[in-house]
């Protein structure tokens, strides 16, 4: 009696273990579906229809990259050959996707960049106003570019945000004060046809001082690296699957050997500076911008009113960012300026007359700069057809209003700077051809909205090294018109390409001819 009694007992008691140990096992699988589901599937789906109900058109969810694939095989087909005509319709090249997506979705749709990443596409530049500067604070830079950016120049000042970036950019922007530039960068410099080198070799001096020959072997790994880690193929595996970069793929261990030796070369630079300060070789640590960076650097001594110290580490990773940023950018702006002044002959010596009158043999200087109105008008229009960033992305970081419409938080916004500097809506018919007079009243009298012309980004981060840059491509062309009259090679082929920045795909073949005035 008792044993069958005790026998209930314990089956009922195993019982109720049993149903509790199948809830549990249920909620938790519920739990984990509901982890995995929230960020791939309903969060995405929620945004969507968010959209949706505002009108706008989605392209259909893909789960892993999104369009990202897509877009990088239509990329590739796009750029297998050079074009067969030189035109400046480069938008069906670089941003192949545009022109199809546009004509059935309408200019304001949503794609997916990258997996579980609904974007809009962003041409309106009101709206691209507000996203960049009076709104952003909703924004920052989207998760998919950040890993990108991460894998190519570390954690820096394209990538960090909030009080960190306020911090790192304002000991930036105090190297590029203009009275700095004034003192520092305008030295004499051999004119080359490697812009990529020259562009380099200022920068270093300007930047890091007296390290050019380090930096110029910096500047090889970096070029090596640019081609491994912004490859089509590398960046869709980093952005598809979480933690790629740490596969010990042949790819990835090159990458990071290359890493290796770069981060050497800038460890010996900042090591090489802080024993120079301490046997009392320099004060503080220089005025340029590794001394400014070191300055506030838990190696520098000073008061930092309660903000954190940079450490080494930030000092190595902000200075691969600004190494990449302050030369690629500018070289790339030079390039392009000798194609369209060579195919322009009559613009290339208009110029050359200006820079002649002004310098009239001597040494240029901020007051000469300040005169060369031509050369703005065609570095500028340069800048229009041919910007270095071809577009930007934003994800939106709480909910907000743009424009009138909704943007719900987690939606990634992306704008082509490309085709808005080309919309003839802005710019007129004649959008696609060369024309620097066309600012020749400024930005406001050459196209409707001002904010149409956006080369160097705008708002808080706008490009925080665009009045060097400018300077530098013043300097340098100023100083090539004086001596060379240029056309392009027989071997040029027109094509472009954006590993990083856009370039051009074939390379740029370049006749100079000295001037008999300069033998
Ligand atoms: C023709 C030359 C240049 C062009 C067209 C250009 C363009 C741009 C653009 C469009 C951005 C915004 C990127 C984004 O938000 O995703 C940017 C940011 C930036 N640029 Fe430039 N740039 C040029 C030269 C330079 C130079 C010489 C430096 C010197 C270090 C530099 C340093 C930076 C930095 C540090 C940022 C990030 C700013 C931040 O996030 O606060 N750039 N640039």
């Amino acid at each position: 009696m008792s044993s069958t009694h005790v026998g209930t007992g314990g089956w009922a008691g195993a019982a109720w273990w049993v149903i509790l140990f199948t809830a549990l096992t249920v909620l938790f699988i519920k739990y984990v579906i509901c982890i995995i589901l929230e960020p791939i599937w309903w969060k995405p789906m929620r945004i969507v229809r968010k959209m949706q109900s505002q009108g706008i058109k989605a392209r259909p969810y893909q789960l892993l990259g999104g369009d990202f694939p897509e877009m990088m095989k239509l990329v590739e087909a796009a750029q297998s050959e050079p074009m067969t005509v030189i035109s400046h319709d480069i938008v069906p090249r670089i941003l192949p996707f545009l022109g199809p997506w546009c004509a059935s979705l309408g200019t304001i749709y949503v794609f997916w960049l990258g997996t579980a990443s609904p974007t809009l596409n962003v041409v309106d530049p009101e709206m691209i106003k507000e996203i960049l500067s009076t709104k952003s604070s909703c924004f920052q830079r989207a998760a998919s570019e950040k890993k990108v950016l991460n894998e190519f120049i570390g954690k820096g000042i394209f990538t960090i945000e909030d009080d960190e970036w306020t911090h790192h950019r304002r000991i930036i922007n105090s190297m590029f004060h203009t009275e700095k530039l004034k003192k520092d960068s305008c030295y004499e410099v051999e004119v080359c046809e490697e812009f990529y080198k020259l562009a380099m070799d200022i920068f270093s001096r300007t930047a890091y001082g007296n390290n050019h020959k380090q930096l110029k072997k910096f500047g090889r790994l970096q070029v090596e690296l640019k081609k491994l880690v912004l490859s089509p193929s590398q960046i869709v595996w980093t952005i598809v699957i979480p933690g790629y970069s740490i596969l010990p793929t042949p790819n990835n261990r090159h990458i990071n050997r290359i890493k290796r030796n770069m981060n050497r070369i800038l460890d010996e630079i900042i090591q090489a500076r802080l024993q120079r300060a301490e046997s009392g070789k320099l004060r503080d640590y220089g005025n340029d911008l590794l001394g400014c960076l070191l300055y506030e650097s838990e190696a520098g001594d000073h008061e930092t009113k309660g903000r954190k110290k940079l450490s080494i580490n930030d000092v190595i990773d902000e200075s691969h960012s600004l190494l990449f940023a302050g030369h690629d950018t500018t070289a790339n702006l030079l390039t392009w300026t000798i194609m369209l002044l060579s195919l322009h002959p009559q613009w290339q010596e208009s110029a050359r007359n200006e820079v002649l009158e002004i310098c009239n043999g001597k040494p240029i200087d901020d007051e000469k700069l300040r005169g060369f109105k031509i050369v703005t008008m065609i570095l500028q229009e340069v800048l229009r057809l041919y910007p270095a960033v071809a577009d930007l992305t934003r994800v939106a970081v709480k909910n907000t209003t743009i424009q009138g419409w909704i943007i719900p938080e987690g939606l990634q916004v992306w704008m082509p700077i490309l085709q808005l500097h080309r919309d003839p809506e802005q710019w007129g018919d004649d959008a696609l051809e060369f024309r620097p007079d066309r600012f020749a009243g400024g930005v406001s009298k050459a196209c409707k909205n001002p904010q149409s012309y956006i080369p160097f980004s705008c708002g808080q981060r706008t490009c925080v090294g665009q009045t060097f840059a400018m300077m530098e491509a013043k300097v340098a062309l100023s100083m090539i018109l004086q001596r060379f009259s240029f056309q392009l090679s027989s071997k040029y082929k027109h094509g472009q390409a954006t590993r990083g920045v856009l370039h051009p795909q074939f390379g740029m073949p370049v006749i100079f001819h000295k001037l008999t005035s300069f033998e």
